[in-house]
């Protein structure tokens, strides 16, 4: 049975903030989980000033990952994180009684949320189906906020989200928002200010997180705040403090790191990156072209030269740097 009282005090105004990790799955070189090290990570991120862990993922090859191996990686980063910041699990699938399954694990073992894109081998069509599918699974973690993935780039299912949030409100009882993964700025306002700011939407470009913070985003969860928490966190305090133009220098400072990894594997390469900065996170799940060593070699190269190292840890303006 729901417990109503606890799902509003679970809910009730707390919505997410800042910036939060879309975390990776280490594994060993043999493509097993390597769980071991995920302390290691968490620490890392805290440090870096993270506000909480979105667990497999787009990042996280969640897709990837068979279900035992979901609920090991997602009771992993649940413990090690001990409450400090917000766990989010997802929990997409293309069968929803996987989902489901997922779902429960994750309330079982304490996740702050849960997350799901919808099924994305057979499409969901519109804004009823995907409200069916959401509801089926949401149901299985019944005192555990859920927020809708929207990620029309790799789910192929780019239904309105206003339409979504207007329909599924009544439908899903612990539907608390969105994890927003598109470019449309106007799609994502309307969201946020639907319903007299009812829904906590969380936004999900790193490489256009100025406008949407301009544009009202309190959080964002994404793959780069594992490498530079720093300098989007520079940008966000240029930005409250009215230094317009020294928000949008680093922001800069996102895309071209962005587009300096992406001329390689984008997965292999970034966990190429954590591996300089001291953290063995392993290859990808799928054979995603790991990075040779020239490779490896020369994306360090690339990043020293736009000055990587330095304005993703100190604190100097960007123009010093
Ligand atoms: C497809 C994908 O992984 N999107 C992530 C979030 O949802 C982002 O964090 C991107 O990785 C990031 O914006 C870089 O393009
Ligand atoms: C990046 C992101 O948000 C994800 O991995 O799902």
């Amino acid at each position: 049975m729901v417990d109503e009282s606890l799902m509003m005090q679970r809910m009730s105004g707390r919505k997410l903030s800042g910036l939060i990790a879309a975390t990776y799955t280490p594994m060993k070189a043999c493509g097993d989980l390597n769980l071991d090290v995920v302390p290691a990570m968490v620490e890392k991120l805290l440090n870096d000033g993270v506000s909480g862990l979105y667990v497999c993922g787009s990042t996280g090859e969640g897709m990837s990952l068979t279900t035992r191996e979901r609920q090991l990686v997602a009771s992993a980063f649940v413990d090690a994180t001990a409450g400090r910041v917000p766990v989010i699990v997802q929990v997409g699938h293309n069968s929803l009684r996987e989902a489901q399954g997922l779902a429960k694990h994750a309330q079982q073992i304490g996740a702050d949320a849960i997350s799901a894109t919808c099924p994305s081998y057979f499409k969901v069509a519109n804004v009823q189906s995907l409200t069916l599918c959401m509801q089926e699974l949401a149901s299985a973690a019944p005192e555990t906020p859920f927020y809708y993935y929207h990620i029309p780039m790799l789910t192929g299912s780019s239904i309105d989200m206003v339409d979504f949030l207007t329909q599924a409100d009544e439908a899903i009882p612990t539907l608390v928002g969105l994890k927003y993964t598109d470019t449309k700025l106007f799609e994502f306002q309307r969201c946020l200010e639907l319903s007299n700011r009812k829904f906590d939407v969380v936004w999900g470009c790193d490489e256009m997180l100025l406008g949407a913070t301009a544009t009202g985003a309190r959080a964002a969860i994404g793959s780069t705040y594992n490498l530079a928490a720093n300098i989007y966190r520079k940008m966000t305090l240029a930005l409250a403090s009215g230094q317009l133009e020294s928000a949008r220098q680093w922001q800069s400072k996102s895309i071209e790191m962005i587009c300096t990894i992406g001329r390689y594997p984008f997965h292999p390469a970034m966990k190429a990156i954590l591996a300089m900065q001291g953290l063995d996170v392993g290859p990808c799940r799928l054979p995603l072209e790991s990075l040779s060593q020239s490779q490896v070699a020369s994306l360090r190269e690339s990043l020293e030269q736009i000055g990587f190292f330095q304005w993703s840890e100190d604190s100097s303006k960007p123009s010093d740097a």
